[in-house]
């Protein structure tokens, strides 16, 4: 079977060079027209899905939307989780990567964007952006809302969802799309091809590009490749 992963196309942030993390922003021009162009790709290579499951971040659902819609599936079943949110960013949510770079350094900022356990600095439950003020994470124990997760934490959450949800499709064979975030996605990587701590500090995911893997009957991965 098959697992498509799929960073969402550029989003508004992105294009600004914003730290995002769990900020809910929308897809820009260039980023619909990325999630577009997957969709095509994905039709063209005659991929079908049984099942999709995205964050509940408007990037990725949105990107998800028009991949489906491109290629066809509008009618699959899809299901949404923080869990496949992108790593949150803590107080550094909002603020400019270049800008942040010249004041605390080049070296510190690669630190909290790559490292594999450096955490990002902390954002105060009292903020009115904290994410104990958002309906949608009512749900999650309050306890497991991140204050800023590096990619350790985020693959903690991550992989319960995988584990539970993802894994059980594709084990009854199934083709399944993923549609998520950098680091997320990231996270899931690392667990899929067993990327070491250091190694995953260099994979970097294209926004908005659809990245196939093939599966044995045990879920190891047999092949990869992006559809481009
Ligand atoms: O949340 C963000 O800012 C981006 O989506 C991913 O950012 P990164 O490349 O700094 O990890």
């Amino acid at each position: 079977m098959k697992l498509v992963l799929i960073r969402h196309g550029q989003s508004e942030w992105n294009k600004r060079n914003l730290f995002t993390g769990w900020h809910d922003v929308e897809l820009s021009e260039q980023g619909v027209a990325e999630a577009k162009q997957a969709g095509t790709l994905i039709k063209e290579a005659n991929i079908t899905f049984d099942h999709a499951f995205t964050s509940v971040l408007k990037r990725a659902v949105h990107t998800l939307n028009d991949v489906l819609a491109e290629s066809n599936q509008d009618w699959l079943p899809v299901t949404k989780s923080w869990r496949l949110n992108e790593r949150h960013y803590g107080a550094l949510q909002g603020l400019n990567k270049e800008e942040t770079a010249v004041k605390y350094g080049a070296d510190k900022v690669l630190q909290w964007r790559r490292s594999y356990d450096v955490l990002p600095p902390l954002m105060l439950q009292t903020d009115p952006n904290h994410p104990s003020q958002d309906r949608r994470y009512q749900a999650i124990d309050q306890r497991m809302l991140p204050s800023g997760e590096n990619l350790k934490v985020t693959l903690e959450r991550v992989l319960p969802y995988w584990t539970d949800a993802i894994a059980p499709a594709l084990l009854q064979g199934e083709n399944v799309i993923v549609a998520a975030h950098g680091n997320s996605l990231r996270a899931l990587i690392k667990y899929l091809e067993n990327i070491s701590d250091d190694d995953i500090m260099a994979v970097e995911l294209p926004t908005g590009t659809p990245l196939v893997y093939e599966l044995a009957a045990d879920l190891t991965v047999t092949n990869k490749y992006y559809l481009t």
